[in-house]
């Protein structure tokens, strides 16, 4: 019995959705096969009939059929579904389909241009010291190779930055690059971020399953951040998918090939903690193939001018200014021992942007900490200078300073020093401090 047709098919089968409801499918279609498919519970996809009579009212004679049955929950057939095209319908939607994809994979295109852009060589990771040049070297060469990069040093540095680009400059660009922060997901979400799982394996499942990081990055590169604070227990079932080259879903006992390059990272002393148990020789091992230790920024003093000039023009450009960094500014960064690397170059930049009042970036921007170290320095920065030379230098900076502050007004910077005028034009000729303007400053 027919429960439902639509208009058009009535209009081809010169009936109405009123008169074909509640009649049997054989008054209306004479040589139906619904019965047959009902009846021996099979589907047909795609089936090609031609119209056998001429008529003037169809406009195209082929069509495209799919019939397929309907079953309750206990899998008895109750029902068939009919679904008929038009063959110029089918092309009209193949054509659409078509654009559709093509326009699809334009997008998909200007999307991996864009995630690569930026990224695509270590020409645009910032430092031009001899040594960080060297450093650049090791990546690009680790780059050339499928080899396991891991990258040591303390947090800062551009572990990340590195992996980005060795992963950009590598033969896997095209593939994505995966991401994950082991120590900022709880031990047991872990494994079901690194394998996936299968729907129903766990209460909670999502429904489907859920991919892993390792089956994401299939192909292309896995980045594994702060491996040192992987777990014990962890650590030995990512070993086991390094050597088999395979991954197994929770609840599916099924495994499935990657092809995945692995960078790890740590701030973490590794070969410390693999030699106190707390993380597994044989990991250590597969995983340092290629070792990368950055180096800290106070150990290539000479890179943080072109990082602060770099992150301070992308606020300018950010926000349509032109704000400098004065030349106190630019002496206290090369002489600050900068623990947090170049983030904190990073953070102490946008915070003095953010403080600054006029064109120029002073040294009552910085935070209260960098000044005052710099103004009294420290043993380990003193880089083997005399006393009374740190001092004549520390005496000279505070001059200037206050001569800056009061525009270079002698009496009020000496006012504002609590020494008398002549003392300061004494100081001026011995230090030979000669007035610049902000502008001219920089
Ligand atoms: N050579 C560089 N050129 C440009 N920016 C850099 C460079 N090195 C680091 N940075 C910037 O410094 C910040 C910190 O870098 P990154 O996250 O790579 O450090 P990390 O060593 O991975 O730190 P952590 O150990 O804390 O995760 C980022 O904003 C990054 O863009």
């Amino acid at each position: 019995m027919i429960t439902d047709i639509n208009d058009q098919y009535c209009k081809y089968l010169k009936t109405t959705k009123e008169e074909a409801v509640g009649r049997c499918i054989k008054e209306i279609i004479p040589n139906t096969k619904m019965l047959d498919i009902i009846k021996n519970a099979y589907k047909e996809e795609g089936a090609i009939l031609r119209l056998q009579e001429q008529r003037d009212d169809v406009e195209d004679a082929t069509f495209l059929v799919n019939r397929s049955c309907v079953y309750d929950d206990n899998k008895k057939v109750i029902a068939g579904v009919a679904q008929v095209k038009f063959r110029l319908q089918t092309l009209d939607s193949a054509k659409k389909l078509i654009q559709e994809y093509a326009e699809f994979e334009f997008y998909k295109e200007e999307y991996r241009k864009k995630n690569t852009a930026g990224y695509c060589s270590f020409d645009t990771v910032l430092g031009e010291s001899q040594k960080f040049r060297e450093l650049k070297k090791r990546g690009i060469k680790a780059a050339r190779t499928s080899f396991s990069v891991l990258l040591t040093g303390e947090t800062g540095t551009g572990k990340e930055v590195f992996a980005t680009a060795i992963h950009y400059s590598s033969d896997r660009r095209e593939k994505p690059m995966v991401s994950i922060n082991c120590a900022a997901i709880p031990a047991e979400l872990l494994e079901s971020e690194l394998f996936g799982y299968e729907e129903g394996a766990f209460t909670g499942a999502k429904k489907g399953g859920k991919k892993g990081k390792f089956e994401l990055a299939n192909k292309g590169t896995l980045f594994l951040d702060e491996i040192g604070d992987m777990p014990l227990g962890m650590q030995a079932k990512l070993l086991r998918v390094l050597q088999e080259r395979e991954v197994e879903k929770i609840g599916s006992y099924k495994p499935v090939p990657v092809d995945v390059r692995i960078i790890a990272a740590t701030r973490k002393n590794l070969y410390e903690m693999m030699q106190n148990g707390e993380f597994r020789e044989d990991l250590y091992y597969r995983l340092n193939v290629i070792n990368i230790e950055m180096i800290p920024l106070r150990e290539r003093r000479e890179d943080i001018l072109e990082l602060a000039n770099h992150f301070l023009k992308r606020l300018n450009n950010d926000y349509k200014t032109t704000i400098a960094i004065s030349k106190e500014v630019k002496e206290c960064f090369k002489n600050y021992s900068w623990p947090g690397n170049v983030r904190e170059l990073d953070n102490v930049i946008k915070s003095a942007y953010a403080a600054c009042e006029n064109f120029t970036i002073q040294l009552s921007d910085l935070p209260s900490k960098m000044v005052s170290r710099h103004r009294f320095g420290s043993f380990e920065e003193s880089d083997g200078k005399k006393l009374s030379q740190m001092m004549d230098e520390y005496e000279k900076n505070l001059i200037t300073e206050a001569l800056v502050s009061n525009e270079w007004n002698c009496q009020s910077a000496a006012e504002e020093l609590g020494i008398h005028r002549s003392a300061i034009y004494k100081k001026i000729t011995k230090y030979e401090i000669k007035q610049f303007s902000r502008k001219a400053s920089e």
